[in-house]
């Protein structure tokens, strides 16, 4: 085995005994997870189960109260989110922060424009080319790469957020409930695009409130509960009834 497929079998990210605090609201307690490149993993539980406030932990947005993050193997300590995006982790949240009034190519690349050298005017001729290589690519059907984002439909703006993420992620990727506010075909072309990410090797952590979504997209599944982890199952050896009583605590 090369030095370079050893490092690629490492986790992309571990987290390890990560703990955080709000004043005297404990929101995430001791949780560990190991994330590797071409998986998913869901993350589930209840309201205030603590699952927006890890992403924020591993986006760069909160800092741990302890605990460790490695990236390939390193340690590492975000002050914000600008960051962590340097380190190749990118979110997709459910507000999408796409800008409604700019082309889908603007968007893709938002405050990280390609500029044309030497008069640093915006090249939005390659940003267009290379916009468009992406949505084929990934398939995300839009009338084209020049589209406002205000004509587009909730599926497909969902889908340019998650193109985004992918041209600049080299490791991971955040999804806080992806399709939280799709119909059903929209919500199976992004989770068709979601499933297409494993080969691009980049990990994916996932919120979502669906278990259908969660037991057709993951490969294994993280329970958090009041900031406790409860357990991490794999897929294809647990079912519903299982999570459900883990989520709630019910048996
Ligand atoms: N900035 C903050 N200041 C104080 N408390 C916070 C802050 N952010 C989150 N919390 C608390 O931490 C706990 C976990 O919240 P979090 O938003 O991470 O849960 P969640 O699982 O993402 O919930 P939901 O599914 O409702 O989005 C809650 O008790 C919440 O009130």
């Amino acid at each position: 085995m090369t030095a370079h497929s050893e490092k690629e079998a490492g986790p992309v990210l571990e987290l390890e005994n990560i703990h955080k605090a709000f004043g005297g609201v404990v929101a995430i307690e001791n949780f560990s997870l190991d994330l590797k490149a071409g998986e998913i993993v869901a993350l589930v539980g209840d309201n205030g189960a603590g699952k927006s406030t890890l992403i924020k932990i591993i986006s760069g947005v909160h800092a741990p109260t302890s605990g460790t993050i490695r990236l390939d193997g390193e340690a590492v300590s975000f002050s914000d989110a600008s960051q962590a995006r340097s380190s190749g982790i990118e979110v997709v949240y459910q507000d999408l922060a796409l800008a409604d009034q700019q082309p889908v190519y603007m968007n893709l690349f938002l405050g990280r424009e390609k500029v044309r050298k030497p008069f640093g005017l915006l090249d939005r001729q390659g940003m267009m080319q290379e916009t468009q290589a992406l949505v084929d690519e990934l398939d995300v059907r839009i009338p084209s790469a020049s589209a406002t984002i205000r004509d587009l439909s909730g599926g497909q703006r969902q889908g340019v957020a998650i193109a985004r993420a992918t041209h600049w992620a080299s490791k991971l990727i955040l999804l806080d409930e992806p399709t939280a506010a799709l119909g059903v075909a929209e919500t199976a072309k992004v989770e068709q695009i979601v499933q297409s990410l494993r080969e691009r090797n980049l990990a994916i952590l996932i919120i979502s409130h669906s278990l259908d979504q969660v037991f057709r997209l993951s490969d294994r599944i993280c329970v958090l509960r009041r900031g406790v982890q409860i357990g991490i199952r794999e897929t294809a050896k647990t079912d519903k009834n299982e999570i459900v009583s883990m989520i709630t605590g019910l048996a």
